[in-house]
């Protein structure tokens, strides 16, 4: 059963294509997050789903009905906004309980008995008699939460639920909302334009550029087989490097880690290209084996992150962050060999470009600068 069907959805402000042409099934019980830069469309889209906003074209079915003409408050959908927006002159049990009253019609017991029952589940019973302004940043998101799980609705929708909340709330709240939505057996949908927050409570994501899903996967296939070198630099933290390369003559190419030669499979590659490899995938120190990209660089910043360090190294004309455990301890200013597994580098057609492949895939081989190194 697929719980949000979105069909062809265009939506513009003027002469702004806020969306254009969006497609997108969202399967019942799903979490789905929809990731992107400022701008790329995500609330456009959330706002659409709740019938808040309409489409200029395209169509939005619920549970298999098209919800075109069915305003905000009879679609089965309740939503939490950015800044929460709690009544401040109602407390949290009165902020829960008037959509319950005047939204669904229920009586003004059996919408206390539902708001105590949320509550206790989450945790807050001891908020309920609180106004918004008397609770801190984390206790208000919790309860714009319980407001909106109270509603029981069949699909709860979050525009950047975490904002504005300390790294430690942050973390143990993104966990917790997921669980929320999931025991209530609800489909969820999560706007951010944070990929950890994406990565960490989505099973899948829909990555947004300029209007349109440019990537639609799994945590693990955008972190893997990210589509463009776009989704690529998204996703993962620290991000991939990304390191133009450009072709000298057939058969060769400069790159940050020195010439590197293709063979005939790598024709289809045409212009210059992006090489993108991941933080954790460049090592420090001699290679381990002959098909290794190699190079030498300096070290120009380290930082501490836990147990692992972050590694900036100046390779003349382009800067590789590299993850180490922080029991290696390469010195500031120091020169360091670094290199990377071929079956690591990603190679896009271009800065906007699509992936081409895997550097090992495409027959690109640095045997020659290994040789020099
Ligand atoms: N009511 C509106 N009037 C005019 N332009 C709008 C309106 N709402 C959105 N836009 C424009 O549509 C585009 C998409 O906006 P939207 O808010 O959906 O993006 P977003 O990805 O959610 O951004 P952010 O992360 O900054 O909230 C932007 O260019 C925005 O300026």
């Amino acid at each position: 059963m697929t719980a949000i069907e979105l069909t062809n959805i265009t939506k513009r402000f003027g002469d702004v294509t806020a969306l254009d042409g969006v497609t997108l099934s969202i399967r019942d019980r799903e979490n789905l997050s929809i990731l992107g830069p400022s701008g790329s469309g995500k609330s456009s889209l959330l706002r659409i789903i709740a019938g808040l906003e309409h489409p200029d074209e395209g169509t939005v079915e619920l549970d298999g009905k098209d919800q075109s003409g069915v305003p905000a408050h009879q679609r089965d959908v309740s939503i939490v906004f950015q800044n929460f927006a709690l009544y401040p002159h109602l407390s949290s049990l009165g902020n829960i309980t008037l959509g319950l009253r005047h939204g669904l019609g229920l009586s003004k017991q059996e919408a206390e008995t539902r708001a105590r029952e949320v509550a206790s589940r989450m945790r807050v019973e001891e908020l309920l008699h609180r106004r918004p302004k008397a609770m801190s940043g984390g206790q208000r998101q919790r309860i714009a939460l319980a407001r909106a799980l109270a509603r029981h609705a069949g699909v709860v929708l979050l525009d950047e639920p975490m904002s504005g909340l300390d790294a430690q709330l942050h973390i143990s709240l993104r966990a917790e909302i997921h669980q929320l939505i999931s025991q209530e057996g609800a489909t969820g949908v999560t706007v951010t334009h944070d990929q950890q927050d994406a990565m960490s409570m989505a099973d899948r994501i829909a990555v947004m550029d300029n209007g349109r899903i440019v990537q639609l996967g799994t945590p693990d296939e955008l972190y893997d087989s990210p589509v463009s070198a776009f989704v690529a630099g998204f996703i993962g933290a620290p991000p991939m490097n990304l390191l133009s390369s450009v072709r000298t003559e057939s058969g060769a190419m400069e790159t940050a880690y020195g010439r590197v030669s293709t063979d005939v499979s790598s024709a289809a590659l045409t212009g210059d290209v992006v090489l993108g490899v991941r933080p954790e995938d460049v090592r420090l120190g001699r290679p381990e084996h002959g098909n290794a990209w190699t190079t030498e660089g300096e070290v120009i910043l380290v930082e501490p992150n836990g147990p692992l360090r972050t590694v900036h190294v100046d390779l003349g004309g382009s800067v590789l962050l590299l993850s180490c455990r922080s029991a290696e301890r390469p010195q500031l200013h120091s020169r360091v060999a670094v290199w990377s597994d071929p079956e690591k580098i990603h190679v896009f057609h271009g800065p906007g470009g699509l992936r081409a492949g895997m550097a090992s895939e495409l027959g690109l081989t640095a045997a020659a600068l290994s040789a020099a190194v």
